[in-house]
């Protein structure tokens, strides 16, 4: 093998391995509700990764809540910080990130984590989503007249791109968090 296809064969052989501890990081999309927090944190202990929750970071950060930060900035200045926040995470190595169910809806932030990882999307029901949010007084967005109208406003815009930025869909349908957290560990660690 001559100098140049050595030097070629040794950029693909870090490429790989780039890519390959890329493929280590693990982000759930999907709506409010879907379950990326629970499954996130189960997923993380069966994979025995780091789990972050986006929106925890978000609150960690700022010492106040997502609902106080919706209130003073407003969703544009909420969507900056969780830019922000992302950028930093998807920078992170062997971890499960849960994402806020509004992440997709920036191109930056979709591209962003495809490109840094395996992005799964958690698809519930509207129904499904409703009864698992509605006790629930710290989403902002569904503090309306009619929360649940709202959800399938919001599932209509974002379903297509939470299926646009994800390499795996789950439908969480009637199984449990840890049913479904044990069968994504099983299927991520055959695919390693
Ligand atoms: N597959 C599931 N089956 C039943 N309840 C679930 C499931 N996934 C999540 N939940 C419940 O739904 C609520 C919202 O889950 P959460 O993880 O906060 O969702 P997200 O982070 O996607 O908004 C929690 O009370 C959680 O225990
Ligand atoms: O769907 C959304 O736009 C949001 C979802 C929330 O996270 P969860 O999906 O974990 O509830 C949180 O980021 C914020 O309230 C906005
Ligand atoms: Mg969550």
């Amino acid at each position: 093998m001559n100098a140049i296809n050595a030097i070629v064969a040794f950029d693909n052989a870090m490429n790989e391995l780039v890519m390959d501890e890329a493929r280590g990081n693990i982000f759930l999309v999907g709506m409010m509700g879907a379950g990326k927090t629970t499954i996130g944190r189960l997923l993380a202990g069966f994979l025995k990764k780091t789990f972050y929750d986006s929106d925890r970071e978000i609150q960690k950060r700022t010492g106040v809540s997502i609902p106080l930060i919706f209130e003073i900035e407003g969703e544009a200045g909420f969507r900056k910080r969780e830019t922000e926040m992302l950028s930093e995470l998807v920078k992170t190595r062997n971890i499960v990130l849960a994402t806020g169910g509004g992440a997709v809806l920036s191109a930056q932030n979709r591209e962003m984590l495809k490109q840094s990882g395996t992005v799964i999307y958690l698809r519930a029901t509207v129904d499904d989503l409703w009864r698992r949010t509605r006790q629930d007084k710290n989403r902002p967005l569904l503090q309306t007249q009619d929360p649940r109208t709202k959800l399938l406003e919001l599932y209509g815009q974002r379903d297509p791109l939470y299926q646009e930025t994800a390499h795996i869909i789950v439908e969480s349908g009637k199984r449990s968090a840890r049913h479904l957290a044990q069968l994504l560990a099983q299927q991520l660690a055959c695919s390693r």
